[in-house]
């Protein structure tokens, strides 16, 4: 018998690689945070002797949810300015309400929360962008939650940084502190075309080539940003990004609704990674990102939920499902984004854009454990033919009961088991008192 510290017993494991398997009755041995075996239950117990052994009779296993765009801390003004178009949320609200409110402070309770919701609804790893990255960065450590923390540069100061400068040497900074980490991993976080000038850009590519790390930044976010481009720039932001040497492997493109054709094959052509919001986008009328072209393209497309301010939750279900569904509606074709690549795109997808696949996003053997069980017991999610299926088009977020990050039991049968949950919501509560009196 090998010792280990983790036994858990599924009814089904869903390894999402190989793509399309399905194992019934199978087990995942777990030592050092780390997947030592995924193999049938009925030999694991004789090939283990685990300090914890986890049954879950009538659970889904998969790799842990990756959310691969997200800004944490503004959990702490989900709903201050609903129902507008992007550039009045941004400009009139929740630009002027950063200004005001940001904080290491606000970002500390605001990434706290966010980690809570995330993990209460299965998800193991986000990648962020926001202010007092070294805070969020922290945050994360100190909860056991795997993120890739975004190196900020924005042409605006603030509390974090004054200009450009600023912004790239504390950003640089931060990235030599992580860098040996095994949970947190460093991506450049340019906010977005038409707020970061060609200067900081050209910094950002060479550093980026020279660190080896990936440059998250929102891209083609609505036509309008498009329009503005040409007029300011004479071409679209994508042939600006081009023309700054951005396009590879390492951009992490987000949201991406404005795409033509020879767009589409120039992402497939230079192995850009588009990350999908689809429920952000929805609810700011951005448009629709073409997904089933990209994917049918070869584009490595990833999912993500924005910030809280614009969709308003952290639930990565629910982002899988409503890009299941939306793919379809949008491409008119219902063979577009299958249930099996709707899984994908929020695991090994969203771990291969942020440049992490060989740590996590699968349950193979060697990588970390991050994995999240799912009880398909629910009525609502009777009877089970295919649990890929019950997962992406009828599980809740209140049927995640398990969750662990680098092997540690974070959730617990649905009880997080490092964070309370009173104390998280009573800061929130002080929160939203000032700044709803402000
Ligand atoms: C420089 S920190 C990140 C910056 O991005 C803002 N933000 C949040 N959601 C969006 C979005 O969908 N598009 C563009 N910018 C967004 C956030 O408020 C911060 O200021
Ligand atoms: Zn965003």
């Amino acid at each position: 018998m090998q010792t280990i510290d983790t036994l858990i017993n599924a009814r089904w494991v869903i390894p999402v690689e190989p793509d399309g398997l399905t194992l019934n009755h199978h087990s995942i041995a777990v030592h050092g945070g780390k997947i030592v075996e995924v193999l049938p239950t009925n030999d694991a117990a004789k090939k283990y002797h685990a300090t914890e052994t986890v049954d879950l009779k009538t659970h889904a296993v998969i790799p842990g949810l990756v959310n691969a765009h997200t800004h944490a801390a503004m959990s702490l003004f989900r709903g201050l300015a609903d129902d507008l178009p992007l550039m009045d949320w941004l400009n009139n609200h929740i630009w002027p309400a950063e200004a005001k409110w940001v904080s290491p402070d606000f970002v500390r309770d605001g990434t706290e929360l966010a980690i809570a919701e995330m993990l209460k609804s299965g998800t193991t790893c986000f990648s962020d962008m926001y202010f007092f990255p070294d805070v969020t960065a922290r945050v994360c450590h100190d909860a056991g939650m795997r993120a890739c923390i975004g190196l900020i540069m924005i042409d605006f100061p603030s509390a974090w940084a004054q200009n450009a400068d600023e912004y790239l040497h504390k950003g640089l900074k931060l990235h030599d502190e992580l860098r040996n980490s095994e949970l947190i991993s460093t991506a450049f976080a340019p906010h977005a075309p038409y707020t970061v000038s060609d200067a900081p850009f050209e910094k950002i590519r060479m550093y980026a080539d020279e660190l080896d790390i990936p440059i998250h930044m929102h891209v083609h976010e609505t036509a309008q940003e498009v329009e503005a481009s040409v007029k300011q720039h004479g071409m679209r932001p994508l042939a600006r990004l081009a023309k700054l040497g951005l396009l590879g492997p390492r951009l992490i493109a987000v949201h991406m609704t404005q795409l033509l054709p020879e767009e589409i094959k120039l992402l497939a052509q230079d192995n850009v990674s588009v990350v999908h919001c689809p429920e952000s986008n929805l609810k700011l009328a951005s448009g629709f990102c073409p997904v089933h072209a990209l994917t049918k393209a070869g584009v490595n497309v990833a999912l993500g939920t924005d910030g809280a301010a614009s969709n308003n939750n952290l639930d990565m279900l629910e982002e899988i499902r409503i890009a299941a569904l939306l793919a379809k509606g949008a491409s008119g074709d219902a063979t577009a984004v299958p249930a099996h690549t709707a899984l994908r795109m929020a695991t090994l997808n969203g771990a291969k854009a942020l440049g992490i696949e060989a740590r996590t996003g699968s349950l193979t053997a060697g990588k970390a454990a991050d994995i999240t069980a799912i009880d398909l017991s629910a009525i609502s999610s009777q009877p089970v033919y295919d649990p890929v299926s019950q997962i992406v088009y009828t599980a809740t977020r209140d049927q995640v009961s398990d969750v662990w990050v680098n092997g540690k039991h974070l959730l617990a049968k649905h009880q997080l088991t490092g964070m309370d949950e009173a104390a998280l919501r009573e800061k929130a509560i002080e929160w939203h008192g000032k700044i709803k009196a402000s």
